[in-house]
């Protein structure tokens, strides 16, 4: 792992780091922000973290430029970490063209159709590449790997769920801001699916986390929080679908102690929504990594 830029922050420092050769992306590098909180610096204890998982288009940068975590991390003494949001360079043909599919858009899974299933394996990246480079970096031994959650939006808060719900070992929580939640049902997750997966829109229930919550251990205690706005152009799509999220987490007997999903009135879906309610999730993180 290369340091490639360093920006002190809210008293501690945001390190953008190069991972080489990642195994999950078929040898590619990738880039990632690391967030040190005040706490941490100069051999200071050991602090949990918090992973942000970013949407559609984005890359590392957008949550750490305009998300507003970092005076509530720094506050909290959480770390964060900012990976991309795809692999960078694959070569595949026609893998740039679209804003929603591809480059900026890998959909936090391991793909398994050709050619993209050498490169497309965001979910093991997220859970093995980028943790064990983390933990391997000497700059980041404050940083507890053992302690975990994850946050994210939009195909990030898809991200977020799906991991959390899948990787019980690896994240005590998961928060989302505007997330797709159900994306076996609405354009985006159809569209994903059926170019990432070799079994297609059915494959891709497996990483959905509204048939996830369905299938979850009744005895796991679930820490899921949820916040979306009403006038999100995509959730007026029906790209995001909350509703059915919620619905399917109380039928399976999830109350809003262990599943919370908060519709906002008035709020988009943009980053100054995120950074609206930034500070409240990195607080109910706090709550449960410390
Ligand atoms: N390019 C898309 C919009 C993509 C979009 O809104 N992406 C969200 C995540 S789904 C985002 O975070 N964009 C980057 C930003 O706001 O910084 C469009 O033209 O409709």
């Amino acid at each position: 792992m290369e340091v490639v830029s360093k920006n002190k922050v809210a008293g501690g420092f945001l390190y953008k780091v190069k991972i080489g050769s990642a195994p999950s992306l078929g040898g590619l590098s990738s880039t990632a922000n690391v967030y040190v909180p005040p706490a941490a610096l100069g051999g200071g204890h050991k602090v949990p973290a918090v992973v942000f998982l970013a949407g559609l288009t984005c890359t590392e940068d957008n949550a750490a430029q305009k998300g507003g975590f970092f005076n509530a991390a720094a506050r909290t003494s959480l770390a964060l970490i900012f990976p991309d949001t795809s692999p960078r360079g694959a070569g595949i043909t026609g893998e740039s063209d679209a804003w929603d599919f591809g480059v900026g858009a890998g959909f936090y899974l391991n793909a398994t159709k050709e050619p993209f299933a050498q490169f497309y394996n965001m979910e093991n990246f997220v859970t093995k590449d980028l943790l064990e480079a983390i933990a391997a970096t000497p700059l980041f031994n404050a940083i507890d790997t053992s302690k975990l959650s994850v946050t994210g939006h939009s195909m990030g808060g898809h991200g977020a769920l799906t991991l959390y719900l899948k990787h019980p070992s690896i994240f005590r929580a998961a928060s989302a801001f505007a997330p797709i939640c159900n994306p076996t049902q609405c354009p985006w997750g159809v569209k994903a699916f059926s170019g990432y997966l070799s079994g297609g829109v059915e494959e891709g229930k497996a990483h959905d986390a509204t048939e996830l919550i369905s299938k979850v251990e009744k005895t796991r205690r679930i820490n899921i929080l949820v916040d979306s706005g009403l006038d999100d152009a995509f959730h007026l799509q029906k790209q995001l679908l909350p509703e059915n999220f919620e619905k399917a987490s109380r039928a399976a007997g999830f109350g809003v102690d262990q599943v919370q999903v908060n519709l906002r009135e008035g709020y988009d879906h943009s980053y100054y929504f995120v950074s609206s309610f930034a500070e409240a999730h990195i607080d109910w993180h706090a709550k449960r990594l410390l």
